[in-house]
This record gives C-alpha cells, structure tokens and sequence, in this order.
C-alpha cells in the first residue's frame, strides 16, 4: 500500500486578505509542528507574492512544516493581449507551487470547460506547478446516475491531452458541486466511493501510480465532518473553502488530516 502525504488546501476565492495570511502564518508557526501534512494556501493573485514572502520571513519559526501557496487558476496560454488573465508561468514565478483547475465556479461563471482545463493543466506542469485537478457532479448528474461519467469525461481528457504519466505530479480534488457551499457535505461513504472509483479509473487510463495521487475532497468540510471524511481510505485531505477563512478551523483541519492516517 503506497502511503500518501495527506494535503489540505485552502481555497481562499474573491475572498481574505494579507491580515488572514499573518494570522495563518502565527497560528501554523505556533501550533503546526508536523510535516506530515502538505498545507497550500490558495488566495486571490493579487496576494500571492506577499503570501509567499511571510512564508519565507517565518522559514525558521514553519521549519518542520511543509506549506506551499497555490494559484486558484491559471491560463491555458503563455502570454499576450489576454487581458486579466494570469499565466501559469507567472504564478511560478512568485513562488506558487500548486494551482486550482476547473474548479466548478470557474466552469460555471467563467468559461471553464473539460477541453480548456487540460490545456490550463498542460501550462501548469510545463511550468513546474501541481495541478490540483477539480472534478465533481452536479445534483442532478448524480441523481441521473451520471457521477462516473462525468469525471471520468474530465480525467480522459487531461490525458489526452497530456499524455499516460500526466497524474505523475498532480493533486485531484472531488468536489461535489451540490455539496460547495452549501453546509451539505457528502457523507463519508458517498466521498469514498467516488475517489475509489477515480483512483480505479486512473489505474486504467493512465500509467500513472494510481496509489500514489492524493485524492483531496471537497464541498462544506468543517471541523465538525472533517475527522470521519479524512478517515476514508482514499481520502487523502481536503480543499477547502469556507473554512479555510478562519485560522482556527483551519490549522484544526490541517492537524486532523494528520491524525486522521
Ligand atoms: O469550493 C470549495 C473549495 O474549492 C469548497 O468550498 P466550501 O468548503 O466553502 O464548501
């Protein structure tokens, strides 16, 4: 059984600001002591850089921890008169190591769909970051049986676009889009059932080590749902929305996906 450092990701949205990210930063310093979990905080662009810095400014007091920032989203293009769009390269050059793609937002506000997401994955890993690949149903997929389908539809294509060893360096995150938001989080038995059959389905698409990508999940985690969710054998964190906002809750989820293994 290949063990799988658990990640959780906090996606900040069109939300927080540098204030959050002291208090993050204090509260990891004084309270995370563990490397066993791969903590990445995801705020709005325009604060990355700074996020990045009070990251390196505390390096001595988060020695022993493993936390990274990540982009909530990054162009399928390298560059040009795309205007306020963000190119994978940039992010990497401010120090992201992770990006958010085709979260369900992005796909339904912003023109995100299965096609451009494996193009935006390609600039992510042409660039050095991990992907952190959304997927997840809608209501009514799930209730016409379409679940699978529907991620499988999204998995097939990052490796066709991609290539078999595209999963090699890459984070999923199953993100139910009945669930975002809504204080209605999937049960545990519904969260492990869809990341087994993803981890099966990569088995059978990819050439990738199945067992070695982190399936995170995602919609409405809180300190409340978050112990029996990361219990699950092919739960490896979460991605965090609401409560990745309040420092409390969210260093309380970080120590529980370390406890939770
Ligand atoms: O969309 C999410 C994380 O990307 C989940 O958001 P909530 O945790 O607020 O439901």
């Amino acid at each position: 059984m290949t063990s799988r450092r658990p990640v959780l990701a906090g996606n900040w949205k069109m939300n927080g600001n540098l204030q959050l990210a002291q208090e993050l930063v204090a509260k990891f310093s004084s309270e995370l002591d563990s490397d066993a979990v791969e903590v990445v905080l995801c705020p709005p662009a325009v604060f990355l850089a700074n996020v990045k810095q009070l990251l390196e400014q505390n390096a001595a007091a988060l020695a022993g921890t493993r936390i990274g920032v990540g982009g909530q989203n990054a162009s399928a293009l390298d560059g040009g008169a795309h205007t306020g769009e963000i190119a994978a390269s940039m992010l990497a050059s401010v120090g992201c190591d992770y990006v958010i793609l085709g979260h369900s937002e992005r796909r339904a506000m912003y023109g995100d769909t299965t096609v451009s997401v494996a193009e935006k994955f390609a600039k992510a890993i042409a660039n050095g970051l991990i992907p952190i690949l959304c997927v997840g149903e809608s209501e009514s997929e799930r209730q016409q049986g379409n679940t699978f389908d529907v991620i499988a539809a999204d998995l097939e294509k990052v490796v066709e676009t991609n290539g078999k060893r595209a999963f090699d360096n890459a984070i999923i995150a199953y993100e139910p889009l009945w669930a975002i938001g809504t204080g209605n989080s999937a049960t545990p038995e519904q969260a492990q059932e869809v990341h087994a059959f993803i981890r099966a389905h990569l088995a059978k698409i990819s050439d990738s080590d199945a067992n070695a990508v982190r399936i995170l999940y995602g919609g409405s985690v809180t300190p409340d749902n978050a112990v029996e969710l990361f219990a699950q054998a092919d739960v490896d964190g979460g991605l965090i929305g609401g409560a990745s906002l309040d420092a409390d809750k969210f260093i309380n989820l970080c120590q529980m996906a370390v406890s939770a293994k």
